[in-house]
Order: structure tokens, then sequence, then C-alpha cells
């Protein structure tokens, strides 16, 4: 339970405070700004704070390394300052909240083009060497214009689809290695089984298939070694995203200016990303152009499906300039490989040292895919669990620890007026582990996000859990983000996920060679401090 809030200190009136009191209220409904004038809702500068000066506390962050720990430090703070709190580092101040009613007051007030903290150090990289910006970096109607059109061939049921069977080629080739690696250095009966740290691997398998779904070529990352340009390219990414970190909180303008060695690294690894997106873009074309009738403009022949990626349909479609094509492509290359590779690897470690919540999806997992009769679409609507599965993992472990928002219009959380503009932070670790919003939230239990069928509990002879599928259940389940400017890869990632963890199950059974939690930190996005070892077994 959360302890009375204490407003420890509300901090000199600057930066949102000064929002705070030049807002006028005109986005509150005649009700709430009757309460306010009454005093029955709080000011913002009541809202309690969890530090004084945001350059002293910015700093106290660095020097105890507390941006590793962010994610643990926000659980701290909301058990000690209630379910809404304040807080200032350097110059960003925001307001945190867990609970999902007050998210939900935060979709509705979110507007019609969302907006979140701007990642300064990848816009200013776009700027100086003059590439366009992709949805990730843009906002209002210039974003709506790119998003939508994504949207059509990334979060629309059916494009997706489409695509599923180039990822279970991948998930497949993922199987094969995998099987090749126990047969060759396996222990046990006849070398059936094998411990290892997955982690590589699983990088591996989410980068050719991204690749495959977004470009339409493989890397041949299954192929030993992988070639040098994939090699690069993961690198760059893991560079990209390590020194975006501290980078958001210095003041990155002047870092630039100064070339020092962190903005070096940062722009040499987004420029090895550009080029690596360049020289795959250059090929899609000449694969395209190849495939055109000759003489003929516009259409290509045929129903060239799902062959050329989105990159295929984006750039048939024409809708999108070439040059917009490459920001938003890159974009959804960088930023999907490390976002679905991490999840796996709790996944797999949830599975493994829960054996019968495995043996529970397993067995979905094998009917399913037995009805499915080698359709992926089908094998996996028939495996809820396995969806269960990827939303349980991703309520532990948010690969992003925060959705970030900027209310276009004044707002009231927990009784404190919250004015328009004001940058507020869904905290999704703590969320995910609250007791005031799960039952049972250090259980990992993917039936908690599937409705059972009446009877179904009892005939299974399983345990009751109750379903977080209720109302308001969709502000439970937040990992991806939430509203018209959610996480747009996330169709691709839900589905690469699904297909690898119902192939690893349908041909290994996993075990972990210890139980104990993992410790996790965060460096821009939430990972284990060390990568959990498992034991694959043949089935
Ligand atoms: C488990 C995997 C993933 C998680 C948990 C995740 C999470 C998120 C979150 C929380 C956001 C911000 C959403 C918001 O503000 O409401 C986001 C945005 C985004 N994600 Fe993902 N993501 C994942 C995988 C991917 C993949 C595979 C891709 C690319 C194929 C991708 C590309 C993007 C892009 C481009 C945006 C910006 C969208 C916009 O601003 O319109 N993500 N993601």
């Amino acid at each position: 339970m959360w302890s009375v809030p204490v407003r420890l200190s509300a901090g000199p009136r600057r930066g949102l405070s000064f929002i705070a009191g030049s807002q006028k209220s005109k986005g509150l409904d005649d009700n709430t700004r009757r309460r306010r004038r009454e005093g029955q809702v709080r000011g913002f500068d009541e809202v309690p704070h969890s530090g004084s000066n945001g350059w002293i506390n910015l700093i106290r962050f660095w020097r105890e390394d507390r941006f590793r720990s962010l994610h643990k430090h926000m659980e701290r703070t909301f058990n000690t300052l209630g379910p809404i709190y304040r807080e200032r580092l350097g110059s960003h101040e925001s307001v945190n909240i867990l609970l999902p009613a007050d998210i939900g007051e935060v979709l509705r007030s979110e507007g019609l083009h969302p907006r979140r903290m701007t990642l300064r150090p990848w816009a200013i990289h776009r700027e100086t060497r003059q590439h366009c910006k992709g949805v990730f970096l843009k906002n209002g109607t210039e974003w709506h214009a790119d998003r939508v059109l994504l949207n059509r061939e990334v979060m629309v049921s059916s494009s997706v689809h489409q695509f599923v069977p180039l990822m279970e080629e991948v998930a497949k080739d993922f199987c094969s290695l995998l099987r090749r690696k126990v047969e060759m250095g396996g222990h046990g009966d006849n070398r059936r089984s094998l411990t290892l740290d997955p982690s590589p691997d699983l990088f591996r398998f989410a980068l050719e298939a991204s690749c495959h779904v977004l470009y339409g070529e493989r890397m041949g990352l299954f192929a030993s070694p992988p070639s040098l340009e994939a090699q690069r390219f993961i690198w760059a990414v893991e560079q990209m995203l390590a020194t975006t970190q501290p980078l958001l909180y210095l003041p990155v303008g002047l870092m630039h200016r100064l070339h020092t060695p962190l903005w070096i690294q940062h722009v040499t690894a987004w420029d090895h990303i550009f080029s690596d997106a360049e020289a795959r873009i250059q090929r899609g074309c000449q694969r395209l152009q190849s495939r055109k009738p000759s003489g003929a403009k516009g259409e290509l022949s045929g129903n060239q499906g799902h062959s050329g990626g989105v990159l295929g349909r984006l750039m048939e479609k024409g809708q999108l300039s070439l040059e917009l094509i490459k920001a938003n492509i890159t974009e959804l290359m960088a930023g999907g490989v490390d976002t679905t590779a991490i999840p796996l690897q709790f996944a797999l470690y949830e599975l493994a040292r829960n054996p019968g919540v495995q043996e529970r999806v397993r067995r979905q997992a094998r009917e399913s895919w037995t009805r499915a009769e080698g359709d992926p679409v089908k094998a996996l609507q028939g495996a809820p669990l396995l969806k269960g599965t990827i939303k349980e993992t991703l309520r532990l472990y948010p690969v992003g620890i925060m959705v970030q928002r900027y209310p276009v219009t004044d707002i009231v959380l927990q009784n404190y007026h919250i004015p328009a503009g004001t940058l507020v932070q869904a905290c999704l670790y703590p969320l995910g582990r609250s007791k005031e919003v799960f039952q049972d939230p250090n259980r990992f239990e993917p039936a908690r996000w599937v409705k059972p069928k009446s009877g179904q509990l009892e005939a299974n002879g399983e345990e009751e859990v109750r379903a977080e599928t209720g109302p308001g259940a969709g502000f439970r389940s937040l990992a991806f983000g939430f509203g018209a400017r959610q996480c747009v890869g996330r169709r691709i990632a839900e589905n690469e996920m699904q297909l690898l963890l119902l192939h690893i199950l349908l041909n290994f059974q996993l075990s972990a060679p210890s139980s104990a939690d993992i410790e996790t930190k965060y460096s821009f996005i939430l990972q284990p401090e060390t990568p959990p070892l498992i034991t694959f077994c043949l089935l």
C-alpha cells in the first residue's frame, strides 16, 4: 500500500510550475472548474515532489548511477509518495503516474497529434546530415500524414498477415540452428540438451526477421559467420542505443558543437545505420524495377504480395517520397531489433523457470498448430496463451519503461490539476508490478490475459486466474504505448515474438540452471543485467 502522499519539497517555481501558473483552466469541464474554485481539486504545485533542484537531482543521478535503475527508482518513489509525483531532472520536469484510470485520462486528452518528449540527439543527427525525419521524430500534421500511410502497411491485420510467412521462415531457421547446436555440443542422454545464453542468437533472429519483413531480403545471419555488413549493423544499433540514454539528459546541442567523444560515437552509429538502409533500399529499388513489365509505368507485374517487404509496398504505392520511405524504414529497422530480442530473453527465461506454465502454453500451441495445418496465422490465432506470454513478459519487463504525453487540455489526475503542456509519464515498470493493479503481480501467468471459456479451467484442472480483460484492461497492458501514437511496429513485433515462441515450444523443452530473479538495468531500454542461461532439450 502507498503511504499518504507527502510533499517533500515543491522546489523553486520554475520550469513547468510557470506553465501551471500561466495556463487558463480552459480544458477543464464546468464541474471540475467549480471543484477547483472550491478547493476540492488541488493545484499543480501541490503534486508530491520527489526532490528539490533539478540540476542537483541530475548530478545525484549521475554520481549514484541511478539512471541504470530508473525503473526501480520510480517504483520506490511511488511507494513513498503515492500514485502521482513530480520529478525534475536537469531541465526536464515530469508528472509521473501509474494507475490505469489516470492513464486513461491522459489518453483522452492527448489530442489528434499526440506528442512525446523529442529525442534531441536523434533529431540533431538528422538535421546535420540532412536526412528526413520519420514518425518517431515528427509531430503534428507531418507526423500524422506519414503515420496514416505506415499504419496501412504495418498495423492493419490483413497487411501484417501477409508478412507472417516471412517471419515464420526466419523462426524455423532459428530453431534449425539451435537444433544443430544442441546436436553438436549437447550433453545428457544422446546429446539432447544444451545450456547456453541465447541472447546473441535472439538478436540475430530479430534482425533477420525485421530485415525480411521490412526490406523483403534476408541478411544471412544464420550462416556462420554472419557477414561483415550484418555485424556492423548490430554494433551500430547497440552503440546508438547506449549513447542515446546519456545524451538525452546532457546539453546535446553543446556536445554536438564541441564534437565530444560521446556525440561522435552517437553520430557514427547513426551514420552506419543510414548507410546500411541506403544500400538495402537501393537493392530493393533494383529488385522492384527488374520485376516491372518492360515499358510499364506505375503498377508492377503480377501480385507482389509480401515479397518486396514493407519497402516494396510503400514504393509500389508511391504516396511517400523515397526520402521519407528511407527515414521511416530506417527508424523501423533501428527501433525494432533490441525491442523484440530483449523481451524474448525474458520470456524464455520465465517459461524455463515456470515449467507448469510452459507446459500449458506448449499444449495449447501444439493443438493449435495441428489444427492450423501449417497456416501460421491460424496457429497463432488458436493459441492465445502465446500472446498472453508476450503480454505477461512485457508487464514484468517493459522494454520502454514509460509512455510520455503532453496533454493538450488541462486534466485532473488524482485530484490534482495538471495544466495542458505538462510532460506526463505513465510508468510501466511500477504499474506492471503494482499490487493495486494486478493480483499476485510477481507471478508469471500468461493466462491472466486470456479470458477462459466457461468450464475450461475446471476441465483442465487449473487454478483460476483473474483474466485482465475486463473494463479498463486496455490501460493495464501498455508496453506498446497507447492511442494513435502507439508503437507502429507493434503488430510486427507481436507476430515475430509469438512465432518464435511457437516454434521453440514445439521443438524444445526449456529449463534454467538457476531460477533466481533476473537483475535488470535501464539503458534507454530495459534489459537484463546479465543475459540469463537457458537449457534447451530436444523434444
Ligand atoms: C516488444 C517490442 C516493442 C515494444 C515493447 C515497443 C514499444 C514502443 C513504445 C512504448 C513506443 C511509444 C508509444 C507511445 O508513445 O504511445 C514505441 C514507438 C515506436 N516503435 Fe516500438 N516497440 C516494440 C517493437 C517495435 C518494432 C519491431 C518496431 C519496428 C518494426 C518499432 C518501431 C516503433 C516506432 C517507429 C515508434 C514511433 C511511433 C510513432 O511515434 O508514431 N517498435 N514502441
